[in-house]
């Protein structure tokens, strides 16, 4: 399958304007089985046959509901759909999962989304050392980064994303973005084409989270203001420091 020139463009900007991939990097490809990380292990995949590097690929789930010493069916379905582009996933069984005792917070009544999303890329980090890979694939798309900005402007007082790329560790190790500047439903179109049925999400939570509120607000916003999500998208990298609230009367904050 061929992906349209515009799509095709879009990518590469991304790889080109973020360095994320060079000659002889091991990459990490973090899938979960949903449509998103399913098409990054594809474009990862397509786009090593045309691009004059090499990189070499290690396709890594995470199994949240192993079956015993056993893969759970979300595991092996995962395994199943990437083996159709000739790659063998490696399956973790999740080292921590949450046990709901209410609304989304456990008996101390801290967010399990966060300590699980935190367990999860803790493990990605271990296997990325152990096999040798100074970089880490994602999913995330320009709606999760336009969400994520509102998240953390809405709910945590700040101003900052998930960057397209991260260094960590003093650089040992970069968290890269490849689809960055595609929308969700341009990725959903390429699964589409490539026959892929994303496995359902299992977690009890995944309905009502704080970042599905964040997703319905943005909704919200496109359909009022024609262009915003270009708009927020582009502020992101568009900061004008002089005209935030820098304190300047010698107090530190
Ligand atoms: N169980 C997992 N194992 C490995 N990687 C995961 C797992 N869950 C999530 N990820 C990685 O984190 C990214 C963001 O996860 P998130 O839960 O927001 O997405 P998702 O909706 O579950 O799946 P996707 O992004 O694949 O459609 C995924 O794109 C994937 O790269």
């Amino acid at each position: 399958m061929r992906l349209s020139r515009d799509v095709n463009r879009r990518v590469g900007r991304a790889m080109h304007d973020y360095a994320m991939l060079a000659d002889g990097d091991r990459v990490l490809v973090a899938v979960s089985g949903g449509m998103d990380s399913l098409v990054l292990v594809w474009l990862l995949l397509h786009w090593r046959k045309k691009a004059p590097i090499d990189y070499a690929l290690e396709v890594v789930h995470v199994d949240m509901e192993p079956e015993g010493e056993a893969p759970g069916a979300a595991a092996i379905q995962t395994a199943d759909l990437v083996a159709r582009f000739g790659v063998q996933v490696h399956i973790v069984p999740a080292l921590w999962r949450p046990v709901l005792s209410g609304e989304g917070e456990d008996a101390r009544g801290q967010d399990l989304c966060f300590q699980c999303a935190r367990s999860r890329r803790t493990q990605l980090f271990e296997h990325a050392r152990q096999t040798g890979c100074t970089k880490i694939a994602f999913g995330h798309h320009r709606d999760d980064i336009v969400e994520t900005f509102l998240l953390n402007l809405t709910c945590a007082g700040n101003i900052s994303t998930m960057s397209p790329r991260q260094e960590l560790f003093a650089g040992r190790l970069s968290l890269i973005r490849p689809l960055a500047y595609l929308d969700k439903s341009e990725i959903a179109a390429i699964g589409g084409e490539l026959g892929l049925e994303p496995v359902r999400s299992t977690c009890p939570l995944s309905e009502r989270t704080r970042r599905g509120e964040m997703h319905q607000l943005a909704e919200h916003i496109y359909r009022q203001i024609p262009g915003a999500k270009e708009h927020i998208f582009a502020a992101l990298g568009n900061v004008r420091l002089q005209y935030l609230l820098r304190q300047t009367g010698g107090r530190r904050p």
